[in-house]
């Protein structure tokens, strides 16, 4: 499998503006996580704009975290105009399984706007894959053959799956790859899986492979939290200090800690 270590350094030049529609609990986070990697974010949500603003962007973020009907309205038309533009749309279907309205909702976007990159926890992501799962709340339960689920899936949609987990899997249901870059202090945060997904549109906006894309992103991300768990204290500081990490690093040090495995 073919990815650029470099990528991250192709994010900063070109600054891509990165819309997004998200929730409410982690919008901040995702907002200086877009600025730690090199791009530029910018949160709209207003019918009156989103059109607008998705037309004016280099990638589009959607995210269902703390959904309500007219947001999902807000989102369609966003992703429309993303779709004209050829833009890529990250959807992160926060909690689907949990609701009914959320897996819903998640369904109702994939229909309704050209995803190309869906990025979510295996519970999220099987749920809309038709497979039996456990979400509780935001949080995943074990899956079993997650990655025949996730191959299956984008197979079925024509988009790129990023499954997220102590191992990211990632596919277009041609290739798969596995990205075992990250630290355990993830989990103890709200927003490590969010945050995914703004990384993941940054690099996809100055890539023209979907797949090659996600992978630069997955590592890249991962790499900066086990730099920041290596001196965190706990989950305040590893928060932070994922913000620092991700910032200071470069395609060099990207290139020796990536851990990648592709099929
Ligand atoms: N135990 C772990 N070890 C290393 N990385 C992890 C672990 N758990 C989650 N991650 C990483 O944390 C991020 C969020 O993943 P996940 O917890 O699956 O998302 P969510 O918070 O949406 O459920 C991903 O980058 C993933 O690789
Ligand atoms: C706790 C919570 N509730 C609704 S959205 C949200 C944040 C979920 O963030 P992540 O998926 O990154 O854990
Ligand atoms: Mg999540």
């Amino acid at each position: 499998m073919n990815w650029n270590p470099d990528l991250i350094q192709e994010v900063r030049k070109r600054r891509p503006l990165v819309h997004q529609i998200t929730n409410e609990v982690t919008v901040n986070d995702c907002a200086n996580i877009t600025l730690s990697c090199g791009a530029s974010p910018v949160m709209a949500y207003a019918p009156e704009e989103v059109a607008e603003m998705a037309a004016l962007a280099s990638a589009l973020v959607l995210n269902i975290g703390t959904l309500n009907a007219n947001q999902v309205e807000s989102m369609i038309q966003a992703g429309r105009a993303a779709n004209e533009k050829g833009i890529p749309v990250v959807l992160d279907p926060v909690g689907a399984g949990a609701t009914s309205f959320r897996t819903d909702s998640a369904k109702r976007l994939l229909e309704k706007v050209h995803i190309s990159h869906l990025k979510g926890n295996a519970g999220e992501i099987a749920t809309l894959a038709g497979e039996v799962s456990q979400v509780r709340g935001v949080d995943s339960g074990e899956v079993d053959h997650i990655r025949t689920i996730a191959v299956r899936a984008a197979r079925k949609w024509g988009l790129t799956i990023i499954v997220t987990g102590e191992k990211d899997v990632i596919t277009d249901g041609d290739k798969w790859v596995e990205v075992s870059n990250g630290h355990p202090l993830m989990a103890t945060v709200t927003g490590t899986g969010c945050m995914c997904a703004p990384v993941v549109a940054a690099f996809a906006a100055v890539s023209n492979d979907p797949v090659a894309a996600s992978v630069a992103a997955m590592v890249t991300y991962g790499i900066a939290a086990e730099q920041a768990g290596r001196v965190a204290e706990g989950p305040g500081s590893f928060r932070w200090r994922l913000f620092d990490a991700l910032h200071a690093l470069d395609g060099e040090g990207v290139r020796d800690s990536a851990q990648v495995q592709s099929g």
